[in-house]
């Protein structure tokens, strides 16, 4: 893979993102790399500066492991003697320029974004498992769980971030077409468009799942309207546009997705009985529960719209995951399915079997009820999570394992504090990633907000202790919600990913402990 100076200047200037080149020799330089980080530099490699923590020390290391070229948004003295394209934004030239080092692989794959505050990695997985039908196991997938680009075992790996800085996104991309992938589904977090991590990419289809207050702080967004902003520009970059029609802002979200797509190509959902007489579209598909176990979803979907009896996709589905925000989950993802070309069987085959480590996954016991393990970290989640089960199981006690990470998502602690003492009849507030912060701290703030005469609680720091605790004290009609790690193995504890056994591993141990 290589690309010269020049189209990197041509690409530049058609972006009006050239401010100046300083270039050496000719212009006809091949770089063979490139990298946004100093330790990660071949010979001739293409340098992005970029990012709040750049330091321009890294220019100088990567210029003297080979580097020839950076980009920048100002020059740097330490790249004397190194070829120096000045652009406007060097996010967007990194993306563009990736994009195009990579050999534009986006081209050679159906493309499928999902963004919404909730549901994004169990909707990517609902579809992955349906496409898979129909392209023997070729579908990509980039979420916060795992990326996969291939079907050998070493093209499943994890990624720090729910989408990828632009340069490894388009690099990972170009190893799925490589391999034989045919469909990519990916998370499209707001960050992703905050820091143009996706700056030019369009989507096949984009899904509009919901959105409520979160990622706002100091390092992701000032205020909600940024947040909402950052999460429209998914449907302004995509073909086709799938919404939840029940989402919070729905008047916005779409006139968003107007903005580029005729009507004739957005899609809305709901589920059977909503009605919002300001919609200025028909929904197109409509779903609705038939029953829930202990095991098993069964929802109907129904085509509603013309334009939806074009997909062969209306009739019964059965989920191994419970919870009835993931037949929403599943609705969203079924359409995708169908206007990738696939048939109700065909997706009800696919979608059946789909599980997603960390996300509603149970155990049943013989005296101490239900014990469920779930992402759920915020006030929508854990409301979603505790009613379905107040709905579903014939009002349980409901016990929760639950914590609030450390140095960011600082008023999701209000949020617990409010949808315990709305659901919950008692938590053990207890140690998540605390990062730089006090858990004990983090837990007492937690604590001050909740009604006691509603919700008892319990502070237990140490994790296992906590979840040892509520499975103990929980009787057969209970059930005891392990919320917020899902299937993380580690707790960020002061800069550093220590070990941690898991809240599924810590549940069976304790369960075959107390019912042997
Ligand atoms: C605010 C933000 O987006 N930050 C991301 C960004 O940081 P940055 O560009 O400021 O880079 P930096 O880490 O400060 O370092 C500056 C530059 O120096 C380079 N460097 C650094 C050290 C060195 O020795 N040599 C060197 O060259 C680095 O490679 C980097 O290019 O780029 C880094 C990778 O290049 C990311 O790790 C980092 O994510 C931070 C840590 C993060 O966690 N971001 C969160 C908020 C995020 O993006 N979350 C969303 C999910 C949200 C959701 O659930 O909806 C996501 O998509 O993951
Ligand atoms: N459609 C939904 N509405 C409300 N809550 C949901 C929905 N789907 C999932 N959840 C809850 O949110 C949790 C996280 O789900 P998921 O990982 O699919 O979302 P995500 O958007 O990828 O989240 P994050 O951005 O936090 O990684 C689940 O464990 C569940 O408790």
């Amino acid at each position: 893979m290589s690309i010269s100076l020049n189209t990197c200047i041509l690409i530049l200037k058609e972006h009006h993102l050239l401010k100046s080149s300083a270039v050496q020799d000719t212009v006809q330089t091949k770089m063979e790399y490139v990298s946004y980080d100093s330790r990660d530099v071949q010979t001739n490699t293409l340098f992005f500066c970029k990012g709040a923590g750049f330091r321009p020390t890294y220019l100088s290391m990567a210029r003297e492991d080979g580097a020839i070229a950076y980009v920048a948004e100002q020059p740097y003295p330490e790249g004397k003697g190194m070829h120096a394209l000045i652009v406007r934004n060097v996010a967007k030239a990194m993306a563009l320029l990736s994009a195009a080092f990579y050999r534009f692989p986006q081209d050679d794959l159906f493309l499928v974004g999902f963004t919404g505050t909730k549901g994004k990695t169990t909707s990517a997985y609902f579809l992955k498992g349906m496409l898979d039908q129909i392209n023997g196991g070729h579908t990509a997938l980039l979420s916060s769980v795992n990326n996969i680009v291939g079907t050998a075992p070493e093209d499943t790996f994890k990624s720090s971030l729910t989408t990828p800085e632009s340069l490894d996104l388009f690099r990972d991309m170009r190893r799925a077409v490589d391999n034989g992938m045919t469909h990519m589904v990916m998370e499209v977090s707001s960050q992703a468009y905050k820091k143009n991590r996706v700056f030019g990419l369009t989507y096949d289809l984009g899904f509009f799942l919901n959105i409520s207050p979160d990622h706002i702080g100091p390092n992701e967004h000032p205020n909600f309207e940024d947040y909402l902003h950052c999460k429209l520009q998914l449907l302004v970059n995509s073909r086709k546009c799938i919404i939840n029609a029940e989402t919070a802002r729905f008047d916005d979200v779409y006139a968003a997705a107007t903005t580029t797509t005729n009507p004739d190509s957005i899609y809305l959902f709901a589920r059977e009985g909503f009605e919002n007489p300001k919609l200025k579209k028909q929904i197109d598909f409509r779903y609705k529960s038939i029953e829930t176990d202990l095991a098993e979803t069964q929802f109907t979907l129904e085509t509603v719209s013309p334009q939806a009896h074009k997909l062969p996709i209306a009739g019964d589905y059965t989920l191994q995951m419970i919870g009835d925000f993931n037949e929403t989950n599943a609705t969203g993802a079924i359409i995708g399915a169908g206007l990738a070309g696939m048939d109700h069987d065909s997706c009800a085959a696919g979608i059946r079997h789909v599980t997603i480590p960390g996300r509603m996954e149970t155990v049943t016991t013989k005296e101490h009820g239900l014990i469920v393990v779930d992402y759920a970290h915020n006030k929508a989640s854990m409301m979603a999570l505790m009613k379905f089960m107040r709905r579903e199981f014939a009002n349980p006690r409901v016990i929760v394992v639950v914590g609030a990470p450390g140095d960011k998502g600082i008023s999701r602690r209000a949020g617990f504090s409010e949808s315990l003492t709305a659901e919950a009849d008692k938590a053990f507030l207890t140690t998540d990633d605390p990062g730089f912060e006090n858990a004990e701290e983090i837990c007492e703030e937690i604590d001050a907000g909740i009604d006691h005469s509603k919700c008892a609680t319990v502070i237990e720091l140490d994790r296992e202790k906590a979840i040892h605790d509520a499975i103990s004290e929980a009787t057969a009609n209970d059930v005891v919600l392990l919320c917020g790690k899902g299937a993380d193995a580690f707790q960020k504890i002061r800069g550093v990913d220590t070990p941690y056994e898991g809240d599924m591993a810590v549940a069976r141990r304790v369960i075959s402990e107390l019912e042997k």
